[in-house]
């Protein structure tokens, strides 16, 4: 691995009491591209929140950019860009005047020449002059990363930073965090995407403030051992509930017209399922395990260790 840019241990963070982020290990290497995913208040936003300095934690120690993350947070912060889930800039001023506004802030010497050089990364010489107010989701977050790298950051930290942005936008947004990542600034990045998650050159998956997988995508989808089988071109009513009682089986999910069954114990899921099939005249066969796959059966499994709600949220 390269030098790494984040590098911190033990990070935890307790609200009355519970720890929303526990005993969190984190190491991405410079110019590398982590996503960071979980579930609704899994505690990323508190964990990134913690990273740059906005934060201070109940325990952890480690490095950011080389300095002590927690004695040393305003010279981190200088080095951080750091994207909020919500847009944070003005609607009433125009894009350059945006820009401009986050360079005083920052009280870059040469503002004029940052803010020139900030749109023309991000392509927004053209709309300069709208106001942000004005402007799509897509040109909005184009928008706000420009204003993160107006500094010249050695890392970003992006908390969801394309939800609820179209595919095409999004697409772009990812093409320019590559072209960053390949000059050497790292990103750590949150995402609910699974697309999004794929195009991380790292994964860290968190949920009850636990980091319970990390590596790449394949590193992670072998470790979890799921043994998964898709059923196709079915839309029969009730089947994934029929299928989600049969014994081995952790979880059901569906891909359009398909139904992927997963379970742990593969021998005992075949058996299942060779029974219900004998049954039910419906053909499966055997598939490979992809990440949704596996974070759905992480989370399941978190709840049964450490969660007490229902599905789809740790909140
Ligand atoms: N200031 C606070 N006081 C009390 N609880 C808090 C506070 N901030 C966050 N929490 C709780 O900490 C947990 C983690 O929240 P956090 O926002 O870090 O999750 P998240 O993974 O970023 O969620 P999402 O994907 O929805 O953005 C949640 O249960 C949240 O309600």
């Amino acid at each position: 691995m390269n030098a790494l840019a984040i590098d911190v241990r033990g990070l935890t963070k307790r609200y009355d009491g519970r720890a929303v982020v526990d005993d969190v290990t984190l190491q991405v290497g410079q110019g590398r591209i982590c996503g960071f995913l979980g579930p609704n208040g899994s505690g990323k936003t508190t964990t990134i929140r913690m990273l740059c300095g906005l934060l201070r934690p109940d325990a952890g120690e480690g490095q950011c950019l080389g300095l002590d993350f927690r004695r040393e947070a305003a010279a981190i912060k200088r080095q951080v860009g750091y994207m909020t889930q919500k847009f944070g800039l003005y609607d009433d001023l125009s894009i350059r005047e945006n820009l401009d506004f986050v360079a005083r802030l920052f009280e870059l010497p040469q503002r004029r020449a940052s803010v020139d050089r900030a749109l023309d990364q991000l392509g927004l010489e053209a709309r300069q002059r709208q106001l942000a107010g004005t402007l799509s989701g897509g040109w909005k977050q184009r928008l706000a990363l420009a204003a993160c790298l107006i500094h010249g950051p050695r890392l970003l930290l992006l908390d969801e930073p394309t939800a609820g942005v179209d595919p095409k936008a999004r697409r772009d947004f990812w093409d320019q965090i590559h072209r960053l990542a390949a000059q050497g600034i790292t990103v750590l990045v949150s995402t609910h995407y699974m697309d999004e998650a794929a195009r991380c050159h790292d994964l860290v998956y968190i949920a009850y403030g636990k980091v319970l997988a990390r590596g790449n995508e394949r590193e992670i989808v072998d470790a979890a051992g799921l043994s998964v089988w898709a059923l196709e071109g079915t839309a029969e009513q009730g089947l994934s509930e029929r299928l989600r009682a049969l014994p081995g089986v952790q979880n059901v999910v569906a891909f359009g017209n398909t139904l992927h069954v997963a379970g742990r114990d593969a021998a005992l899921l075949a058996q299942s399922l060779g029974a219900f099939l004998g049954e039910s005249g419906v053909v499966l066969r055997e598939a490979r395990a992809n990440l949704e796959d596996v974070f759905i059966s992480l989370i399941d499994q978190a709840q049964d260790n450490f969660g007490h709600g229902p599905h789809g949220g740790t909140r």
